[in-house]
């Protein structure tokens, strides 16, 4: 008896087509490049202590829990040496750094994607950028974007629908108008994009968009929003390292 061939599937897996595909591998790419002028915590925030260690370690921490990646690349600013100063020994097999970032996000992504390639990995591997800044990241959502995404023909991200009612800013810090929020979420990160489709969306979208899915949705492309989480906050604003650090000490408490 013979069994009947599988239906074709409408949507590539996570294979990388071809007669005998070889599967497409997971990177995670971390911009760990910024300035974090907002954060004003006189240098750049991704080093700034929380909880008894550098914002970045905590990242780095949460990541590294996250089944299936077959790489975790950190993008810092070419010259950095306080990575190596305050985490040293962090990089190893499968934990790389590359000190390519550039003068906006979009940029240091773009180059990170391009150390990406330099070291083997595939247009069809699959790339998740999450921001270093976003230091409470759980591996639970990020697998839970990876899920949603593995299948999907375009990628998607962890967003989160907005709650609060959206004021747009006039002259003199006074509302010039009140917006629908209806159908409005919020972006986060990680956000999830084969690297070859990710690497054409940020050459021609330019250095100007905030995140990947711009740069996708700029093609015609619809990425897939996944619910993300409300204390996946990005540290932004000086008054945000209470918050992250309160919440970080409540964690570690257990529950
Ligand atoms: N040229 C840049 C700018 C930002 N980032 C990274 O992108 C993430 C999110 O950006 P954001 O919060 O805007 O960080 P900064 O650019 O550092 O902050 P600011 O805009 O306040 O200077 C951060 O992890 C940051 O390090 C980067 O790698 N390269
Ligand atoms: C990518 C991002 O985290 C999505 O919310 C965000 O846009 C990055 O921060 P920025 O201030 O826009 O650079």
């Amino acid at each position: 008896m013979t069994s009947a061939p599988p239906a074709a599937s409408p949507v590539p897996s996570l294979t990388s087509g071809g007669a005998h595909p070889a599967p497409a591998r997971l990177h995670l790419l971390l911009p760990c490049a910024g300035l974090g002028e907002r954060a004003a915590a006189g240098g750049p925030k991704q080093y700034a202590p929380l909880a008894g260690r550098p914002l970045v370690a905590h990242t780095l921490d949460a990541l590294g829990r996250v089944p299936g990646v077959d790489r975790l690349l950190l993008v810092l600013a070419p010259g950095d040496r306080r990575f190596a100063e305050l985490l040293p020994g962090w990089a190893g097999p499968g934990r790389e750094t590359a000190a390519v970032g550039g003068a906006s996000r979009a940029e240091t992504v773009r180059q990170g994607l391009q150390a990406l390639r330099t070291a083997g990995a595939a247009e069809e591997d699959w790339v998740l950028v999450h921001d270093a800044a976003r230091c409470l990241v759980e591996p639970a959502w990020v697998q839970r974007l990876i899920e949603a995404c593995r299948e999907d023909p375009v990628g998607g991200l962890l967003a989160l629908p907005l709650a609060d009612t959206l004021k747009a800013a006039g002259p003199e810090g006074r509302v010039e108008q009140t917006l629908d929020r209806r159908g409005k979420w919020a972006a986060q990160t990680p956000q999830m994009f084969r690297l070859g489709l990710l690497a054409r969306a940020l050459d021609a979208a330019g250095p100007g968009v905030t995140d990947e899915a711009s740069a996708i949705e700029a093609l015609g492309l619809r990425p897939r929003l996944v619910p993300g989480h409300l204390l996946n906050l990005k540290v932004t604003w000086p008054e945000d390292f209470a918050t992250a650090e309160a919440l970080l000490r409540l964690r570690a408490a257990g529950p």
